[in-house]
């Protein structure tokens, strides 16, 4: 069983407390790790790392300096790909190949794409006209905001720290970084990674734990911290807002969606039916950016339900690290037991199951694992609860429609605002629509295709501002700005 440490000013460093926390595979249950919870002087020693840090060696590097460390950081990721792969199968159970093709890499190059992005932003400048005719230049500069507070979510978590941990570093700050408690095992080993590049110590910090009154909550509440970077609940966004206001400190949040897939009848069916399969199911349906509501036009409806049922059908449960597995646990028993209870409730709602809707039957020690079965249903109202609400699980709803008015409005009407994917070969229609849905990132005739230089987030209730290439910059940077006389 792996004993992960909180990893501070460099070291790796157990609680004063002694308290440790246990995490369990999703896998079949069993114990895997036992993990050392931070308490308010863990988390106290993390900021003061960091605050050092970033007025001793890291503050006084250079751009060009700090961006070669970044690099040396993504190639130290690349030569230990199978360590983290490995931890991160450990942590989230998923399939292999979902590591090695998308989570690992991508987790590397948030940290090239960042280090490229500051080398090659120009700064902004403005002449204007004084009464002696003379004329005064303005030009931007930009510093870093300071001690960074990264809070983790579970679903893709070596990807989604990496995302904020790239461009926090690349602007010259430093972090403190809570990792999900589910998921603490890539947190821990990127502090072998930053210290074997020798990034600075006390740059890069993690303090492990849960949220409220725990390692997550001392962080944000923590007045040393000057801005927060949150990716995951809705609602734990409003308790960390609340925390982040003592102080004025900024939050970027990226939080929940409930999001549209939409496919009119003319699409490439076999290309529609293989894209909402991936972003309904990929990941056992734990990622933020998939489609929990499907909306299908009409003549296709029957025929398209019937396609991908016949997907679901088919995916492959099994190990990690089985080759021939294609779909894996949910994250937790906890986890679980929230996406069932949705599944019980389509059914009490009137639902028809067109597929799954309980628990597949696992041989020998995967019984006890957070398996569920991919869920397709059809026949709710959209005021049904698994409608409205978002899941986080491998499930959808589909639903006719007749014409694009009605199918704007329909994946529109919801609180969240997070991302589409439009399926047509009509593309001045998909141009049409994509405007006219209210979310920060839509696809059409793709999912999750991403390209890091673009930007990221969630309208209404799904985040508040844009991460991705320059926008990155808008938040871990303050631009001020200088006025010359001539
Ligand atoms: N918009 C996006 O880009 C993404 C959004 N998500 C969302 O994340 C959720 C799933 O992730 P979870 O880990 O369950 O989310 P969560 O909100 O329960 O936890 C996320 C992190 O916040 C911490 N936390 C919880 N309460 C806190 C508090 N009061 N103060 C400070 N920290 C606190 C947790 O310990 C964890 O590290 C889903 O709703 C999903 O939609 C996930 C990935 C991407
Ligand atoms: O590509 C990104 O930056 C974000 C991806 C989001 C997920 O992978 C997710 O929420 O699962």
């Amino acid at each position: 069983m792996r004993q992960i440490d909180n990893f501070i000013a460099g070291e790796y460093r157990a609680a004063a407390s002694g308290r440790r926390f246990e995490k369990r595979s999703p896998v079949d249950n069993t114990v895997i790790a036992s993990i050392s919870e931070a308490g308010r002087p863990e988390v106290d020693a993390a900021v003061q790392a960091a605050r050092a840090a970033l007025h001793g060696e890291w503050g006084g590097l250079t751009t060009d300096q700090r961006v070669e460390l970044l690099y040396g950081v993504a190639n130290e990721i690349t030569r230990r790909f199978e360590d983290f792969v490995e931890a991160e199968m450990a942590d989230t159970g998923q399939p292999s190949h979902v590591m090695r093709h998308v989570f690992i890499p991508r987790g590397a190059a948030n940290f090239k794409v960042f280090a490229d992005v500051v080398k090659n932003v120009p700064t902004e400048a403005f002449q204007m006209a004084t009464p002696d005719g003379a004329g005064a230049l303005n030009y931007a500069i930009r510093v870093p905001k300071g001690v960074i507070g990264v809070i983790c979510p579970w679903n893709a978590p070596f990807l989604l720290m990496t995302w904020k941990l790239g461009p926090a570093l690349a602007c010259g700050n430093t972090v403190v970084v809570k990792p999900s408690e589910e998921t603490p095992n890539t947190a821990a080993l990127l502090g072998e990674v930053m210290n074997a590049v020798g990034v600075p110590k006390g740059v890069y910090n993690v303090v492990n734990g849960f949220g409220p009154d725990s390692a997550g909550a001392f962080l944000t509440q923590h007045p040393g911290v000057d801005a927060i970077t949150f990716t995951g609940e809705t609602r734990t966004g409003a308790a960390i807002m609340k925390a982040a206001s003592e102080g004025m400190r900024d939050v970027s949040f990226e939080l929940g969606g409930k999001n549209a897939g939409i496919v009119f009848a003319d699409a490439d069916f076999d290309a529609a039916v293989d894209g909402i399969f991936r972003s309904a199911f990929l990941n056992t349906g734990q990622v933020c950016l998939g489609t929990e509501r499907v909306y299908v036009e009409r003549p296709i409806f029957e025929r398209f339900v019937q396609a991908l049922k016949l997907k679901a059908e088919a995916v492959k449960y099994g190990r990690p690290e089985d080759h021939a597995a294609s779909y894996g646990p949910l994250i937790s028993q906890e986890h679980k037991c929230k996406v069932l209870s949705y599944y019980a409730k389509a059914v009490e709602e009137g639902a028809t199951v067109v597929t799954g809707g309980g628990v597949p039957d696992m041989p020998g020690e995967l019984a006890e694992g957070a398996w569920v079965q991919p869920t397709i249903w059809t026949g709710l109202p959209e005021t049904a609860a698994v409608v409205r609400e978002e899941i986080f699980g491998p499930c959808c709803h589909i639903r006719p429609f007749d014409s694009e008015q009605e199918v704007v409005a329909l994946a529109n009407a919801t609180d969240y605002g997070l991302s589409t994917t439009i399926w047509t070969t009509n593309l001045a229609r998909a141009h049409r629509v994509a405007a006219r849905v209210e979310v920060g990132i839509t696809w059409i005739n793709s999912w999750f295709l991403r390209d890091l230089r673009t930007a990221f987030g969630g309208s209404k209730q799904s985040g508040i501002g844009r991460e991705g290439g320059v926008h990155s910059l808008e938040f871990y940077t303050e631009t001020r700005n200088v006025c010359v006389k001539l």
